[in-house]
C-alpha cells in the first residue's frame, strides 16, 4: 500500500483496557491508507499480534515485567516519562529519513509527556481517551473550578453541562487523585485532536457541551470490525492478551452463588478461581456453568444464546455490550466504572446496576434479582429493545459515512495532505 505522507505512531499504556482500543484505532487508520505503528513497552510487544500495523517497543525503564517491578505507581509513571520520552524520540528519529517519516503521535491519556515529544519534532500530537467523553469532561470541570474536590457525601447531586445528575456513588473513584486529573486535563486543551473511544450518538449531550472547549473527536467504539461494520477484512479480534482484574474473594463467592441462584446457564471468567471460589461451588457448577480463567469476551458476547452480561463496566466491556446489543447487570468496582454503570442504567437504559450492601459487596440475592430482572422481569423487554437500538446506532456510527467514520476520514485527510508540515513552517517564521 502507498502510505503517501501519513505515518502515525500510536502510543499505548501496557494494559488490556488501553491496548485494545488503541491497537484497534491503529488498525482503522491503516485500513484507510495511513502507515500506523503501535508503540508499547518491551515486555508487552510479544503479546500483540497485528498484520497491518507495525509494532515497536519503547522503554518504561522496567523492561522485564514493567509495573510489577516498580516500587510504586508514582515511580513507575515517573520512569515511564523520562525513559519513555527518550525511547519514543529515538523511534520517531528512526523513521525520519525513511519513506514514511512520522507526522503524528496519538498517545494514551495516561502518557501525557508524549505531547512534548510531538512538539519537539514539530509534528501533530493527539491524545486518545480510553474513558468516556463524559468522564473526561469531569476532569476539565475540576480543572476549571466548576467542581470542587473532594465531593462530600452530604452535598447536592453533581450537576455538570451535558451530564445527567450524578450522586457521589456515580463519580469515578479516581477523581480524588488530583495529580492524575491535572495531567490529563492539561493535555486535553493543548492537543491538535482529542480522540475519544465513543460515538457522538452515545454521548450527544456532552459532545454539545464541550464543543469549542477542546478539540474533541468521537471515533469509536473501537471494537474489531467483524462485530460491527465488517469493512476491515480479517479484523476479527483485538490481537492482544494481557488481562488482569482483581476482586475480593468475598465478592467472587457472592457472584458464584448468585449465578447458581439465577437458574441460568452461565460462563464465569475468574482468573484466580482456585483461590477465590468455594470448592462446593466448583463441584456443583458442572451441569450449568463453566468457569474459565480467560475467554474471548467479544466472541462470547456475540453468541446468540447470551441473554445477559454481568460486567464490572470497564469502558471497553461497556462498549462491547452496547455494540453487540447485550443487556447488562452492572457491578462497578472502581475508576470510571461507577459512571459507566450509571449510564448503562439511566442514559442508555440497557441494563440495571446491582446495589452494594454496607460492606460494599453485591450479595448473591441482589445479583440473582438483577439477572432475573434483566432477562425476564418487567423491564426486560424495554431493556432488550434499547440494546437493539443502540447496537444499530453504533454500527451506523462506525460504518462508511457514519459519524465516527467521517471523523476518522477527516483526520486521515489532514495528515495525508501534509498540512502538518505547512503549519510547522508557519510556526518557525
Ligand atoms: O476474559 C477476558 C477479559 C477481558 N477481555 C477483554 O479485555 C478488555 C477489558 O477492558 P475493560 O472492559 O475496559 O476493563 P479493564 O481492563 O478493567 O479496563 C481498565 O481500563 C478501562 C479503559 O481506560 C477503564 O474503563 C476501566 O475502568 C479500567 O479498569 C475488553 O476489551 C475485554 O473484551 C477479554 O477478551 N477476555
Amino acid at each position: 500500500m502507498n502510505h503517501q505522507k501519513g505515518h502515525v505512531v500510536v502510543l499505548t499504556y501496557p494494559a488490556q483496557g488501553h491496548i485494545n482500543p488503541l491497537l484497534q484505532f491503529a488498525k482503522r487508520l491503516a485500513s484507510k491508507g495511513l502507515k500506523a505503528t503501535l508503540a508499547t513497552t518491551h515486555y508487552t510487544v510479544k503479546s500483540i499480534h497485528a498484520t497491518t500495523v507495525g509494532i515497536e517497543p519503547i522503554s518504561d525503564g522496567y523492561d522485564e515485567s514493567g509495573f510489577k517491578q516498580a516500587p510504586s505507581t508514582e515511580a513507575y509513571l515517573e520512569s515511564f516519562k523520562s525513559v519513555g520520552s527518550k525511547t519514543l524520540s529515538d523511534l520517531i528519529s528512526k523513521f525520519k529519513d525513511s519513506a514514511s517519516p512520522v507526522n503524528c503521535i496519538v498517545y494514551d491519556s495516561l502518557l501525557p509527556w508524549a505531547l512534548d515529544v510531538a512538539r519537539q519534532f514539530g509534528i501533530y500530537g493527539a491524545v486518545f481517551l480510553t474513558n468516556s467523553a463524559s468522564v473526561c469532561s469531569m476532569y476539565w470541570h475540576i480543572h476549571h473550578g466548576h467542581l470542587t474536590l473532594p465531593v462530600k457525601q452530604e452535598t447536592e447531586p453533581v450537576l455538570l453541562p451535558g451530564l445527567p445528575s450524578l450522586g457521589i456513588s456515580d463519580l469515578p473513584s479516581f477523581l480524588a487523585q488530583t495529580a492524575v486529573i491535572m495531567e490529563k486535563v492539561g493535555c486535553l486543551e493543548n492537543n491538535d485532536w482529542v480522540f475519544c473511544n465513543s460515538s457522538e450518538e452515545l454521548e450527544s449531550e456532552v459532545v454539545k457541551a464541550m464543543l469549542g472547549l477542546w478539540p474533541l473527536v468521537m471515533i469509536g467504539p473501537m471494537v474489531p470490525s467483524a462485530y460491527l461494520d465488517q469493512q476491515i477484512h480479517g479484523d476479527i479480534a483485538y490481537g492482544a492478551s494481557l488481562w488482569e482484574l482483581n476482586i475480593t474473594a468475598k465478592q467472587a463467592e457472592e457472584i458464584a452463588w448468585g449465578l447458581i441462584a439465577s437458574n441460568m446457564h452461565f460462563l464465569l471468567v475468574a482468573k484466580d478461581s482456585k483461590n477465590k471460589l468455594p470448592i462446593e461451588f466448583i463441584n456443583s457448577v458442572k451441569e450449568r456453568g463453566l468457569v474459565v480463567p480467560w475467554c474471548n469476551q467479544l466472541e462470547v458476547l456475540a453468541h446468540q444464546s447470551v441473554a445477559c452480561f454481568v460486567t464490572h463496566c470497564g469502558w471497553n466491556s461497556t462498549l462491547e455490550a452496547l455494540s453487540l446489543g447485550v443487556p447488562m447487570v452492572a457491578m462497578p468496582q472502581c475508576c470510571d466504572q461507577p459512571t459507566n454503570a450509571k449510564f448503562v442504567e439511566e442514559l442508555w437504559q440497557v441494563g440495571i446496576k446491582a446495589k452494594k450492601n454496607k460492606e460494599g459487596i453485591v450479595t448473591r440475592d441482589e445479583l440473582e434479582m438483577c439477572i432475573k430482572e434483566v432477562t425476564a422481569g418487567n423491564k426486560s423487554e424495554e431493556i432488550m429493545k434499547n440494546a437493539t437500538k443502540w447496537r444499530k446506532l453504533v454500527i451506523r456510527a462506525v460504518s462508511l459515512g457514519g459519524s465516527s467514520d467521517k471523523n476518522i476520514d477527516e483526520f486521515v485527510g489532514k495528515l495525508v495532505r501534509g498540512e502538518g508540515e505547512q503549519s510547522l513552517i508557519l510556526g518557525c517564521t
